[in-house]
């Protein structure tokens, strides 16, 4: 038996360690049925980037007042831009028993630890920093100042490892795909488990 409302699986960890590139590697896997919640930002699309797909780009007016009408789940700002996960559909999708999947940075992560503390927390670690510095350099979307900065916080950010249920080494993108995709299927076999007990339990009274 399954219960009723849908894990929220959160995918954290450094900026340049493959969060977004994992994602999408996960989300080719039909069968694991994840609902991606896409952030809010006002940072500047790049080549490529389609509003409402990628992320919804807002100015800064706009998502000062999404916070201020308390529509953010969390919110961080990242580096000078604002990044943010709507409210609304993350609550909506786990109501229709749907998984639910943010890709978002170390501080907002921490936010959504205390607000779904049953969420399923995982921290994607690079093989090493110099490996990091190399896939932020080699993505070419970010000037030498930014690199630094995202480096820098980098440091910071692996400090908070701790926190997470999960670490997956993002070694090699099919073998953290499947670290994960473990981690979710064991989540659903250990909340479906309780959930049989807690019925019976329940039931016997
Ligand atoms: N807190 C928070 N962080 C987000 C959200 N969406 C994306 N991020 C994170 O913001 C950081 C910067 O994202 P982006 O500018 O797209 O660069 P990239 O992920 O490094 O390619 C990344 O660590 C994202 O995971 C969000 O809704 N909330
Ligand atoms: N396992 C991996 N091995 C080698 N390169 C990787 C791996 N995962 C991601 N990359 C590369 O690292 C760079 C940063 O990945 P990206 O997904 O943009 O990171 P993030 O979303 O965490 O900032 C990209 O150029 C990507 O192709």
């Amino acid at each position: 038996m399954r219960s009723e409302r849908g894990l929220l699986i959160v995918l954290s960890g450094p900026s340049g360690v493959g969060k977004g590139t994992v994602r999408k590697a996960l989300f080719e896997q039909e069968d694991l049925a994840l609902q991606y919640s896409i952030s809010v930002t006002t940072r500047k699309p790049r080549e490529g980037e389609v509003d409402g797909v990628d992320y919804f780009f807002r100015t800064r007016e706009e998502f000062e007042d999404m916070i201020r009408s308390e529509k953010l789940l969390e919110w961080a700002e990242f580096v000078g831009n604002y990044y943010g996960t709507p409210v609304d559909y993350v609550e909506q999708t786990l109501q229709e028993g749907k998984d639910v999947f943010l890709e978002i940075e170390v501080q907002g992560a921490l936010q959504v630890k205390k607000a779904f503390p049953e969420g399923v927390f995982v921290f994607l670690a690079p093989p090493s920093l110099s490996e990091l510095k190399s896939r932020i350099v080699g993505r070419g979307t970010e000037t030498e100042e930014v690199i630094q900065n995202r480096l820098r916080m980098a440091k910071e950010e692996i400090d908070l490892m701790d926190a997470y249920d999960y670490v997956v080494e993002n070694d090699e993108i099919h073998l953290a795909c499947e670290r994960i995709t473990s981690i979710v299927t064991a989540e659903h076999c250990r909340r479906d488990r309780v959930a049989k007990y807690y019925k019976q339990m329940t039931e016997a009274e």
